[in-house]
């Protein structure tokens, strides 16, 4: 559904990305794991169309999204939602309107519509009678889930999640870990996690692709990643974290 082909990305002459390719199969979770800086975000913002790369093609459900102008990338942009690092959401506005914003923008639903919308998308992340709450007043767990609601909102058939645990307790790590698996199993998107967490991308990714120094080392299942006899994964796997098996059965 979504192949990046041949893609360098370079500022000047620092090479992020080296001639990568990657398919992205419809209806799978796919972690992206790498150190800081390799280039993961960077993925992200290739495939939503953020960034354009220096060279290569990119193509969702077989559009060469590199050949769409603005008006036209908007429009694939709609079947996208992104889940940013750190929520990204507008503080000025109520959770409400926040996981509003995307359907008055883009469609033309009446409010009792939306109102109705946002209830189920927040019922979806466990958020209940937060719509009024300010995001200055939500823990950094609430405003993930928030985030989510919002990236949901328009049914996405894709959901790109950028270091979805990042600066959360193990424990609030967990529940975001299950809400992604459970979010894909409702709406049976396609997911990309960009993440150096081990237990959660074991947790939620069917697949997984290590970055490094430009270039993907190793993409697999997780069973085949987790066993593999590069020495330099296993680093990384048995580095980042004390990591231990998740509960995922997918
Ligand atoms: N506009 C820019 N000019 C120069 N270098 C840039 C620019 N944008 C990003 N980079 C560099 O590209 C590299 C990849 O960035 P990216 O955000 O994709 O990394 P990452 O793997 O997601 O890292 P992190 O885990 O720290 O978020 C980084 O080293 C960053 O410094």
């Amino acid at each position: 559904m979504i192949s990046l082909q041949d893609i360098t990305v370079a500022y000047g002459s620092r090479v992020i990305l080296n001639h990568i390719n990657l398919d992205i199969h419809t209806g799978e979770t796919l972690a992206i794991l790498g150190a800081s800086g390799s280039g993961k975000s960077t993925i992200l913002r290739l495939i939503i169309g953020l960034q354009k790369p220096t060279s290569g093609k990119i193509f969702v459900d077989g559009q060469d999204i590199l050949a769409l102008d603005e008006d036209q990338m908007d429009q694939v942009r709609l079947h996208m939602g992104m889940v940013f690092q750190y929520s990204a959401l507008f503080d000025s506005m109520s959770v409400g309107e926040n996981v509003a914003f995307g359907l008055r923008q883009h469609t033309k639903k009446s409010e009792e519509e939306i109102r109705e919308i946002v209830h189920n998308k927040l019922h979806l992340v466990g958020l209940d009678n937060v719509e009024a709450m300010m995001p200055n007043n939500l823990s950094g767990g609430m405003k993930k889930r928030v985030s989510l609601a919002r990236a949901i909102a328009l049914e996405p058939q894709v959901i790109l999640y950028d270091e979805p645990t990042a600066g959360l307790d193990p424990l609030r790590s967990m529940d975001i870990n299950h809400l992604i698996v459970n979010t894909q199993r409702q709406l049976h998107t396609t997911s990309v996690v960009v993440t150096h967490d081990m237990e959660s991308a074991f947790y939620v990714a069917d697949r997984l692709a290590y970055l490094e120094e430009g270039e993907f080392r190793l993409i697999a299942d997780k069973e085949t990643f987790r066993s593999t006899t590069d020495a330099q994964v296993q680093r990384f796997i048995h580095g980042s974290t004390d990591w231990q098996e998740g509960g995922n059965t997918t």
